[in-house]
């Protein structure tokens, strides 16, 4: 060490030692900062740029060491061999470049303190090539030692410059990595110098074609000025950069802040950056996160683990907010290069919304959500539940199937909000009769049902349905007690059903016989009961064939003047001759069809066959069709209409549907709409069965009817019973007020046809001028001349 330092301050001129220093550190800063720039720059200018930072390095290292030699001052005449320096150039050119590129050798840990090592070996190579050019009067020996020594300190602490130059990008990594690759030239270039022993020579003459030191000056101050320009070059290009990648990370901070995603930059486990949106979610400041352990905020610490040694993969864990609250995230990390240095980046997703979506979710497939019950999937599997629970407890179990009475007509009349709120009011009165452990459940529209298990006795279920009953006398908003009941069917298990389906079979099938007796009633099962319910799906199974079956037929029942007798037109009803049964009456089938939706198909084969028919008669005489509600307020149903009048060629005037006032009530903007456009078309409208339904005289103002039909049931009795001979007259009263014709029906004798003749009805039907047949048995009335019916009471008993 002494002697090195010997030869610096005896043999060298401090001045010039300094410029070389000062040289050496320019171009070790040029090197690093070309170095990163190389690293950033694309793979097509990667190349060019390497050559750059290696001729830059190679001419400052040689410089360097040019400089140095210039300071240095043996006493004795000295010169350069050409060749030689030139050699000592490329050789340092070179070998900085091969260094270069193998300390930016991608995904080698060791690469950047390979690459400085082979650097440090270039300054060596460069040096002792240099020393080789070097031409002195005199004899040079060398110490090994200090040469060994200089080579070393240039490869080590080249290769600790590279590795900490490119450790980061921040300035301090690279001023450092610099300083250390100031210090591995210069102080391999002064070892290498204290090595060196000249022995003065007068006989030794120095080669005439060697330079002398003043041109070698004037070339390494040209190389001096080429790696200046270099600098400069460089440090505009390492401003540039360093402003592109300050307005990349404003970019990417706004990117990320603007991300729903919680994201978080991590060194190890301590943050040192986050975004707003997890600065959000644990209620701190972004400046109040960075810094701290990420195990403050995921506290779950085998979580933690699994998350950085399985980067990419999703873990579901929870995020501990700045109150200690927990809340379920998923987490993500992945490896990223930040500020130059390999960082875990954790995305941090907020998994409450998906949380409470799959609670709610879970919530909707086992509750019905109007009213909070349980839904049949809930109900299916409790029932299952308690059935195999009964069975090994051989305890017996009761299954009531509730139907509500009159809620369809709520829903009509008051509106569908009001409907849902009565459905809530009744889930809420039936809910508060329960005892322990009995299960309440919505199965869909006005369908409720119970499970009440452990049942000792069927009176305690009668209780219970007779409770149940007498909870829906209440009144709710504007809807009067009583317009809602409900009908009620129970089930025993194991005597009614040794299943499920059984069960709910059986519980069905006494609710049929609850509603066909009466509604607002209960009824127990019993086993007649389920060939009823066997027989109803029976008739609809043939009933789905009959049309293709042909076992559907027409009758034709005459419509006439009460004064004259003259057949004003025909009723047709359809009649069902059954292959095994014979003639189905049209009361049991009709309610089936209705019921099932077949009635829409039934309807228009009745209105295209009967409109057919009525085409071909000679006397312009009406049909009158019946329609059932589910028909009227059917899509298409005008259309329809329109359709089979223009493929009949039957005019409309001719036409005429008989609706019920039950029809209108069932959806009354659609029927009154209906209704209009086939009066629009020309289309008669009958109101049929006047007096048995809600006899509303509103409905006969609102709605476009042309005539009345007065229920057979009033005139059958017009004799019998002065209140139904007071409504017939009160009938006929209103239809003349309203000025709409009044037809009555069933008339069967000539007493009720004169005392419809006496009260001023215009028109009849009945089996008094003929009971329902095929057309063919009314040739003569469809014929061309008028043909009167029997009527000779009635002017008789007017006279
Ligand atoms: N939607 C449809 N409904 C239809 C159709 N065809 C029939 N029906 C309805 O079925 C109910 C029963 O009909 P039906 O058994 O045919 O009874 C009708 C007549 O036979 C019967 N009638 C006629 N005159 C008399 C009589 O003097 N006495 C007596 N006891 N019964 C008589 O009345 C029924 C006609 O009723 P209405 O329709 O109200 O005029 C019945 O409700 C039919 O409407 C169809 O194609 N579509």
């Amino acid at each position: 060490m002494l002697t090195v330092y010997d030869c610096i301050v005896s043999d060298h001129d401090l001045r010039l030692v300094a410029l070389a220093a000062l040289v050496c550190a320019l171009a070790s800063l040029t090197a690093v900062n070309l170095l990163h720039h190389v690293r950033r720059a694309d793979r097509g200018n990667r190349a060019s740029w390497l050559c750059i930072a290696a001729a830059s390095t190679g001419f400052g290292i040689w410089a360097t060491h040019f400089i140095a030699m210039l300071a240095f001052s043996p006493s004795v005449p000295t010169a350069y061999n050409v060749v030689l320096t030139v050699v000592s150039l490329i050789a340092a050119v070179l070998l900085t470049g091969i260094g270069l590129g193998a300390a930016l050798r991608p995904g080698l840990v060791a690469a950047p303190w390979i690459g400085g090592a082979i650097v440090g070996g270039g300054i060596a190579v460069m040096h002792y090539t240099g020393m080789a050019a070097f031409e002195v009067a005199g004899t040079i020996t060398w110490n090994h030692w200090l040469v060994a020594a200089s080579i070393g300190l240039g490869a080590a602490i080249g290769a600790a410059a590279l590795s900490v130059a490119l450790d980061s990008t921040v300035l301090r990594a690279k001023l450092s990595g610099a300083l250390l690759l100031t210090l591995a030239i210069c102080s391999h270039h002064f070892t290498a110098m204290g090595a060196v022993a000249i022995t003065p020579d007068p006989s030794i003459a120095l080669s005439s074609s060697s330079i002398h030191a003043g041109w070698l000056a004037a070339g390494v101050a040209l190389v001096s000025l080429a790696i200046l320009l270099i600098a400069v070059v460089a440090l505009s290009l390492d401003i540039r950069d360093r402003r592109r990648a300050s307005l990349e990370i404003e970019r990417m901070r706004d990117l990320t802040d603007a991300a729903v995603e919680g994201l978080v930059v991590c060194a190890g486990d301590v943050i040192v950056t986050v975004n707003q949106s997890f600065a959000r979610l644990t209620g701190l400041t972004a400046e109040q996160i960075a810094g701290r352990d990420l195990s403050e905020w995921v506290p779950d610490a085998a979580k933690r683990d699994t998350l950085f040694t399985f980067l990419g993969r999703a873990i579901e864990t929870e995020l501990r907010n700045a109150d200690g609250a927990l809340m379920p995230v998923e987490l993500i990390a992945r490896q990223i290069s930040y500020n130059g240095a390999p960082h875990n980046v954790v995305a941090f997703r907020d998994l409450r919304d998906r949380r409470d979506a799959e609670a709610q979710i879970r919530y909707l497939a086992h509750h019905d959500p109007l009213t909070g019950l349980g839904n049949r999937a809930s109900f299916d599997h409790r029932l299952d539940r308690e059935i195999r629970f009964h069975r090994r407890a051989r305890r017996q179990l009761a299954l009531l199937c509730l139907d509500l009475d009159g809620f369809k007509e709520v829903n009509d009349i008051y509106g569908h909000a009001a409907g849902d709120r009565v459905l809530q009011d009744i889930a809420k009165h039936f809910s508060s009769v329960l005892g322990e452990g009995q299960m309440l459940a919505r199965l869909g529209g006005d369908e409720f049902a119970i499970i009440a298990p452990l049942v000792t006795d069927p009176a305690q279920v009668g209780q219970l349905a007779d409770t149940l009953l007498k909870s829906l006398a209440w009144e709710q908003d504007g809807i009067p007690a009583g317009l809602v009941s409900v009908s009620i069917g129970v089930a025993l298990y194991p005597s009614d059903g040794k299943d499920r389906t059984e069960l709910l079979s059986s519980a069905d099938a006494a609710l049929y016989r609850a509603k066909t007796e009466g509604k607002g009633t209960y009824r127990f099962f019993e086993a007649a009961m389920g060939a009823q319910i066997r027989e109803r799906r029976s008739i609809e199974h043939d009933l789905r064939g009959a049309i293709a079956n042909n076992e559907l037929s027409l009758a034709y029942q005459p419509q006439a003047q009460v004064e004259t007798g003259e057949v004003n037109g025909f009723e047709v009803l359809l009649r069902w001759n059954h292959p095994a049964r014979g003639n189905v009456p049209p009361a049991l089938f009709i309610p089936i069809a209705e019921e099932s939706g077949l009635i829409l198909k039934l309807g228009e084969w009745v209105m295209r066959e009967a409109c057919r028919e009525a085409a071909t008669w000679m006397r312009p005489l009406t049909i009158a069709v019946n329609v059932s509600a589910l028909q009227l307020t059917s899509d298409g149903f005008v259309e329809f209409i329109e359709a089979t009048l223009g493929e009949t060629k039957l005019p409309s005037h001719r036409l005429e549907i008989e609706i019920t006032e039950t029809a209108l009530v069932r959806d009354p903007n659609r029927a009154l709409h209906s209704l209009q456009r086939l009066k629009a078309i020309g289309v008669n409208i009958a109101m049929d069965d006047f007096g048995t339904g809600y006899s509303s005289l509103s409905n006969l103002r609102a709605f476009p009817f042309d005539k009345i039909k007065i229920d057979r049931s009033f005139i059958q009795a017009v004799h019998a019973n002065p209140q139904a001979a007071a409504i017939v007259r009160a009938v006929l009263g209103l239809g003349r007020g309203l000025g709409l014709p009044v037809i009555a029906e069933g008339v069967e004798t000539a007493e009720e046809l004169r005392f419809l003749g006496l009260e001023g009805c215009a028109e009849a039907q009945g089996y008094l001028f003929g009971r329902p047949a095929p057309i063919k048995e009314f040739v003569p009335l469809i014929s061309a001349n008028v043909v009167t019916l029997p009527q000779p009471h009635v002017k008789a008993a007017r006279n």
